[in-house]
């Protein structure tokens, strides 16, 4: 790009900031020195590819969404969290707003997961282990009990029983006097991420794109804040992909939610805001860093390109990040605050819209009250003392990150290419569902973790207190434990309610969701109906599994 075309940028995005509205605080650095809001290329210079790179705020929104950056506003602190039942996380959630968390990510339990009840044969001893238990909208109304839901906003993260759930919450809105309309969150949702690597799906993938295409119409026409769907790439990467991968596949299953909006005759530029995005910020700072960069790059070019959007908003890819799970160490885990936090830097550094930090035991256990306050303050050290946020990408223009950033972006080109050759159609859609039945994605990410295990085994990556440095004077850590107390305390309370509902509503609104899912009729108002009637998630899920079957990946060696 030549010198006017540089300046002519650089113009047009002081007007946009001098018009946007920025953040009442300090911007200068700890010596007092005043710095710009964003920098570029020296005055009068030209940059061949600098249309790549760009400004903040304008397309193709390599350098961020705002012109402003971090000083319109800081990134969300949003703890991913929840253990036991919904009285105690509850508690939880009170805290972590009152330490300055500022939204609400709710973690459940591997039997609400798996859409069962928690009385359920399949849950024993699952009860509240891994999150909260949640069996119908009461649970719902004590989980945001005292947290006005029209006010915070709440991702949930869950996948295969996504909708039901997603039901509950708007009852417990509705029922603490919130306008739906209005409501604002985001929903896990992405079922090919389940096939990909989670494995938490309830059905095979078709009735589940039915729902997810229902589950997208509802939210642009009724609930046009709320997100529907955060395609994730955290569970690809923790499975062992490379960062390649992790950015390809996720991006190529958000193109596939874009042609599923697409099948339904839905407007691009109304549903694609409703897509968000969740990656993994991992310990390679730099190439970290570069994905994020690539990633906003990559969406808005193809949405324009190739899906015809053309408001700003739908081009935007916006994303929540967690730091590594899988780079916490059992070993020395104090150590896992300061690799915590290098990651979460490399998260702010790309631009995350909002950011989980894990605790320091988690690898152990569900965090502590201590050690959560510990994560949720790391953020805030970053945010508040190291004056990240006063520079728009400040990284923008380093010859590594730029060469990073266009080398993974080439690589998930070419990753996009195989999988659209897996399909028939030349769409996105095909290649996934052909890949994830051929097993595809599994054996490419099961070939990168082999290769990452090897090269630690051999002593060519390295971990302290692991494979190097491993003396300590450390003592074992105090962790959480859950009693099966909760387990006992939830089924009887399960119990309670079953028995204080009117049976008779529950059928019959079981019955209409599932004559609705023998039509072409939207799903949605009747299986609100059904968690209105404090139906529980197990009978809802249940209803539908003898409605559309179960699925089984084949075994494969
Ligand atoms: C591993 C684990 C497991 O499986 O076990 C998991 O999955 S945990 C998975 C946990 N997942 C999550 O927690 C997902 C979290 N995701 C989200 O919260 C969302 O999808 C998100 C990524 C879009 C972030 O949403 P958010 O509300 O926190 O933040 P936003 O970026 O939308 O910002 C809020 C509002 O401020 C505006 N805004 C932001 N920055 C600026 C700026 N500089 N200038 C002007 N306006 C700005 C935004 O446009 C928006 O307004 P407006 O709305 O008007 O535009």
């Amino acid at each position: 790009m030549d010198a006017a075309d540089i300046a002519a940028g650089r113009e047009r995005w002081q007007r946009r900031y001098d018009a946007a509205r920025t953040r009442d605080a300090d911007f200068t650095t700890l010596s007092g020195n005043e710095v710009d809001p964003v920098y570029g290329p020296p005055e009068g210079a030209g940059l061949p590819g600098f249309e790549r790179i760009g400004w903040p705020g304008e397309f193709p929104y390599t350098r961020g969404l705002y012109p402003t950056g971090y000083r319109g506003r800081t990134w969300t602190i949003r703890q991913f969290a929840g253990f036991g039942n919904a009285r105690q996380t509850n508690e939880r959630y009170k805290m972590i707003l009152a330490a300055g968390g500022g939204g609400l990510s709710v973690a459940f339990d591997m039997p609400t997961l798996m859409g069962r009840d928690s009385d359920d044969a399949q849950s024993l001893g699952e009860v509240g282990h891994c999150g909260v238990a949640i069996d119908s909208a009461a649970d719902m109304d004590v989980l945001f009990d005292g947290i006005p839901l029209g006010d915070v906003t709440t991702s949930m993260t869950i996948s295969g029983p996504a909708v039901p759930i997603f039901c509950m919450y708007l009852v417990a809105a509705e029922r603490q006097g919130a306008d739906l309309g209005k409501l604002d969150g985001t929903l896990q949702t992405d079922i090919f991420k389940e096939y990909i690597a989670q494995k938490e799906w309830l059905f095979a993938p078709e009735p589940h794109l039915r729902l997810i295409g229902d589950l997208m119409e509802y939210c642009a026409a009724e609930i046009p804040r709320y997100k529907p769907l955060s395609v994730s790439g955290y569970h690809i990467r923790e499975a062992g992909s490379t960062a390649a991968q992790e950015l390809a596949y996720t991006l190529a299953d958000g193109f596939g939610y874009v042609e599923l909006g697409l099948s339904r005759g839905l407007d691009v530029n109304t549903f694609a805001p409703g897509l968000s995005f969740f990656f993994d910020a991992h310990l390679d700072f730099f190439e970290e860093i570069a994905k994020f960069r690539a990633a906003r790059r990559i969406w808005a070019r193809r949405l324009r390109d190739v899906y015809g959007a053309t408001s700003e908003k739908a081009l935007w890819l916006k994303f929540h990040t967690q730091t590594a799970g899988v780079s916490l160490t059992a070993q020395q885990p104090v150590n896992n605050v300061v690799r915590t936090a290098v990651e979460a830097l490399a998260a702010v550094l790309g631009g995350t819209n909002s950011l989980h930090t894990n605790a320091l035991d988690e690898t152990l256990a569900l965090p502590t009250d201590e050690s959560a306050e510990i994560a949720l303050r790391t953020q805030q050290v970053l945010m508040e003392e190291i004056g990240v946020t006063n520079v728009a990408d400040p990284l923008g223009g380093s010859w590594y990150v730029e060469a990073l950033t266009d080398r993974i972006e080439a690589e998930a080109e070419e990753i996009f290419t195989r999988i659209q050759d897996l399909g028939h159609d030349g769409t996105m859609t095909a290649g996934i569902l052909q890949g994830i039945e051929d097993g595809w994605f599994t054996a490419h990410i099961a070939e990168s973790a082999f290769a990452y295990q090897q090269a630690l085994e051999k002593g060519e990556k390295r971990i302290v207190g692991v494979n190097v440095h491993t003396s300590t004077v450390a003592k074992p850590l105090e962790i959480l434990r859950i009693s099966h107390e909760v387990e006992r305390e939830q089924n009887r309370v399960l119990a309670e309610r079953r028995a204080a509902r009117d049976t008779a509503a529950v059928t019959a609104a079981l019955d209409r969701m599932v004559a609705a899912a023998r039509t072409d009729a939207n799903m949605i108002p009747a299986m609100l109906d059904a968690a209105r009637a404090e139906a529980t998630l197990g009978e809802i899920c249940d209803a539908l599994r003898g409605e559309w079957g179960v699925h089984r990946e084949p075994a494969r060696f």
